[in-house]
């Protein structure tokens, strides 16, 4: 299982690299990854298991925050409707995208980032993805919200950006037009 001890902090260079895709039919290896970062998330979210390992509470990981550049991520975050988006993601694809953009109102956070970076973090409020899972099957998806927060922080991940690379550096808090919180 995926420990805090595993997740690799800013300042190591995978976190900087541009992530390669991964071929079909994946590695032994490659789908064992996809399958222990979806269930990092589960444990992380299970009071008990996240005690007792003492991870840190997860909606997202991405495989190069355990050290594998491999365009690999999983989510285990609720929508909308409190249903949970669960999915092992292979070399996702954003296809199309809202003007609006949306924001954590509490800011980003990141598992490799041990301090507290304040600002928001302006991304299309509503995007259109594609990606395959780990039997090579495409999935065409449509996401708002904070799953569709989730997916592009990933995203960021397997091509070398941090959340805080989108904070406005002159206001953090500028008000970046035609944005809403998510409340
Ligand atoms: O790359 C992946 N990571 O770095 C883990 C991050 C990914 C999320 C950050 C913003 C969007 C995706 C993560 O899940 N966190 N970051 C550290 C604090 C805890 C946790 C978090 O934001 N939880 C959360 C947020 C909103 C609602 C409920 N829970
Ligand atoms: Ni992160």
């Amino acid at each position: 299982m995926i420990l805090m001890k595993d997740v690799i902090r800013e300042g190591h260079e995978t976190l900087r690299k541009k992530a390669a895709e991964v071929t079909f039919p994946l590695s032994a290896e490659n789908r064992q990854l996809g399958e222990d970062l979806l269930e990092f998330l589960i444990n992380s979210q299970d009071p008990e298991i996240a005690e007792k390992y003492d991870l840190r509470s997860g909606i997202g990981i991405a495989a190069p925050q355990v050290n594998r550049s491999v365009r690999i991520f999983a989510l285990y975050v609720p929508n909308d409707h409190g249903d949970m988006v669960e999915e092992i993601v292979v070399n996702p694809k954003i296809v199309s995208h809202s003007v609006e953009l949306a924001y954590l109102p509490g800011g980003e956070g990141c598992l490799s980032v041990d301090r507290d970076v304040t600002g928001y973090v302006p991304r299309p409020q509503r995007i259109t993805v594609k990606f395959f899972n780990l039997d090579g099957e495409e999935k065409k998806m449509r996401l708002k919200n904070l799953p569709a927060i989730a997916f592009q922080h990933e995203l960021d991940h397997l091509n070398g950006v941090m959340f805080y690379d989108h904070i406005n550096k002159d206001n953090p808090y500028f008000e970046v037009p035609n944005s809403h919180p998510l409340e």
